[in-house]
């Protein structure tokens, strides 16, 4: 069986980060799937558990094969690390924090899922307010962002606006099917033709 890459996309403030870790919790003992750890060009904050990398070491991996992803996106650079293609070739299946931008912009492959966690404009806004990662002009340049990106078309759709157990599950659910179904698992709103 060959492996999967999972990207989490959605706007900032939909929870992507949280159903990752309740999911990643709830899978726990699960070898067959990996959440992906992010390295960002950024100091680590409370609520954002990433691998802090500088400039100069992301441009490093990046030109010595050392990324099997990267994107840059609010002035910072992000990359997964190659060794995570090394298990999708072993057939697991794993789950990144991804970029919508970046998903736009990737040749979307049969190895390749996109799950798209959404929530209102007041959600996000609350949220964004509430997590206090960011200064009030980088939460506004994070809600602004939303309406320069294009349409996501994705496998999956999961409305975080209720318990976050609910998205969760919905997470988890859809890993387990496309562990056993890897080609499948098309949400029908929003179908995506590979
Ligand atoms: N279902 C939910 N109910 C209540 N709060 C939530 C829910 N999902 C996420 N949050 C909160 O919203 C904030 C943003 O979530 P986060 O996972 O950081 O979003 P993202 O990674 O998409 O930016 C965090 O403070 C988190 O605890
Ligand atoms: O192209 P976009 O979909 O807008 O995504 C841009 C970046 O923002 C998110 O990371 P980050 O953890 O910095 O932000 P978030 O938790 O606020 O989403 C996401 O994981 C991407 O790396």
């Amino acid at each position: 069986m060959s492996g999967l890459w999972v990207f989490v996309c959605g706007p900032s403030g939909a929870g992507k980060d949280s159903v990752m870790r309740w999911a990643a919790e709830r899978l726990h003992g699960c070898e067959e799937v990996v959440f992906a750890r992010r390295m960002i060009t950024r100091a680590t904050h409370q609520g954002s558990d990433h691998d802090p990398v500088s400039a100069e070491q992301f441009a490093h991996l990046a030109v010595t094969d050392g990324l099997a992803w990267q994107w840059h996106a609010h002035g910072f650079g992000y990359g997964i690390h190659a060794d995570y293609a090394a298990a999708v070739a072993a057939g697991r299946v794993v789950v990144v924090n991804g970029s919508r931008e970046h998903v736009h912009a990737i040749s979307v492959s049969q190895r390749v899922r996109v799950v798209h966690i959404e929530a209102d404009a007041q959600h996000l806004a609350q949220r964004l307010a509430q997590r206090s990662r960011e200064s009030p002009q980088e939460m506004a340049h994070r809600l602004a962002r939303n309406a320069q990106i294009p349409k996501l078309h994705a496998h999956c759709t999961i409305l975080n606006q209720g318990e976050l157990a609910d998205a969760g599950l919905q997470l988890v659910d859809y890993l387990r099917a496309a562990l056993l179904l890897p080609v499948v698992s098309v949400d029908r709103a929003n179908a995506l033709t590979l």
